[in-house]
């Protein structure tokens, strides 16, 4: 470990982003009902252009009137090259009720944009007198943003979280795929006269997981377009997952479930973790630092993988 030791993420569940457009408010008293650990209201590419001001009204007034319980209430504003973005963090911060936790900022590129919205709300936050400091979620979803991921991650005590955005990413980086995640066809390799496909989004994912984790903030994997598409949406949350992102946004109720369920520990992995702990503890009192746990070498750094396992589990089940 560096001199410099690794900040801890956030304690507070973040398997599922569930998110709806803000001009649809039959939406959001469903979606507060949910069983999300993260609302993304959004006023960015799911609302249309005539639509943004309605939009950023109904978002506003949602944190007024909507109970949403004890989930983390994160909007979307639109992106720092839109002339929309600044009228969104500006209303919501003097309009929104204390409810609202979270801003979420699209297609980062650096970490300049996040000074821009902090510098923002910091004023903002001072002038109206508001009591709970708004957090900051971020999407990379751009080459820029992807290349300056570590940056960005570094850019604000206020950044919580940190998505991969699947379907601009692919566009900004020329990727020859319309899927938003997934297994894409023409990704592959050929042993023997085999097909065997790879994981495109893999890198992106590897290198947010560092950027973030290197800062204390959440890795997030990002949408799942088809959500008909049961089996192919847990197969992407199960690589993220292991990769060390936390949860996944949802685009589609259905999709809340598959994600809360990959990303809370099995009681199989939490069994297992916690017999790991154990059996270190008995390798400790006999003065090893490492023991044969079903046939396999545990030792000190097993100790750190299983308590990730334990404590992800505790952090969900309180
Ligand atoms: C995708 C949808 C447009 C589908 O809506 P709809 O046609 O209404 O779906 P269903 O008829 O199948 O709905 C079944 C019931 O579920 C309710 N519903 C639908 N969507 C939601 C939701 N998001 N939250 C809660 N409940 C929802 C319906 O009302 C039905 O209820 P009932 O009639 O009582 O049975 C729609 O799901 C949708 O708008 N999804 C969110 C889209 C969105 O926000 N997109 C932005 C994020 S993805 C992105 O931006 C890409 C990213 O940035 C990147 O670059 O990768
Ligand atoms: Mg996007």
């Amino acid at each position: 470990m560096s001199f410099r030791l690794q900040p801890a993420s956030p304690a507070r569940p973040n398997r599922c982003q569930l998110f709806g457009p803000g001009s649809r408010t039959a939406l959001f008293e469903k979606m507060a009902a949910s069983a999300a650990d993260v609302i993304n209201l959004d006023l960015e590419d799911s609302v249309a252009p005539t639509d943004k001001d309605i939009a950023r009204a109904n978002v506003i007034q949602a944190t007024h009137d909507v109970d949403w319980g004890n989930k983390y209430l994160s909007v979307r504003i639109n992106g720092l090259d839109t002339p929309y973005w600044y009228r969104d963090v500006v209303d919501l911060l003097e309009q929104s009720s204390e409810r609202l936790d979270q801003i979420m900022i699209p297609k980062v590129g650096c970490a300049a944009d996040i000074y821009a919205v902090d510098a923002l709300v910091t004023a903002i936050e001072a002038a109206k007198g508001r009591k709970k400091k708004i957090t900051f979620e971020v999407i990379i979803e751009s080459a820029a943003g992807i290349a300056h991921a570590e940056e960005i991650a570094a850019s604000s005590p206020r950044l919580q979280a940190m998505s991969l955005g699947a379907a601009d990413f692919a566009a900004s980086m020329g990727m020859q795929t319309t899927g938003i995640g997934g297994t894409q066809d023409n990704y592959y390799m050929l042993h023997g006269g085999v097909q065997h496909w790879s994981d495109p989004w893999h890198w992106a994912q590897a290198k947010i997981v560092a950027a973030a984790r290197t800062h204390g903030v959440l890795p997030v994997d990002g949408p799942f377009g088809d959500f008909s598409d049961d089996d192919g949406f847990r197969a992407q949350a199960r690589r993220s997952a292991v990769l060390g992102m936390v949860g996944k946004w949802a685009i589609h109720p259905k999709q809340i479930a598959l994600s809360n369920e990959v990303f809370t520990p099995s009681d199989e992995q939490v069994g297992e973790a916690r017999e790991i702990l154990a059996a270190m503890e008995t390798a400790k009192a006999n003065g090893e630092g490492a023991t044969v746990y079903k046939g396999r070498l545990v030792d000190i750094a097993s100790i750190k993988q299983a308590e990730v396992i334990v404590s992800q589990f505790e952090m969900i089940n309180g």
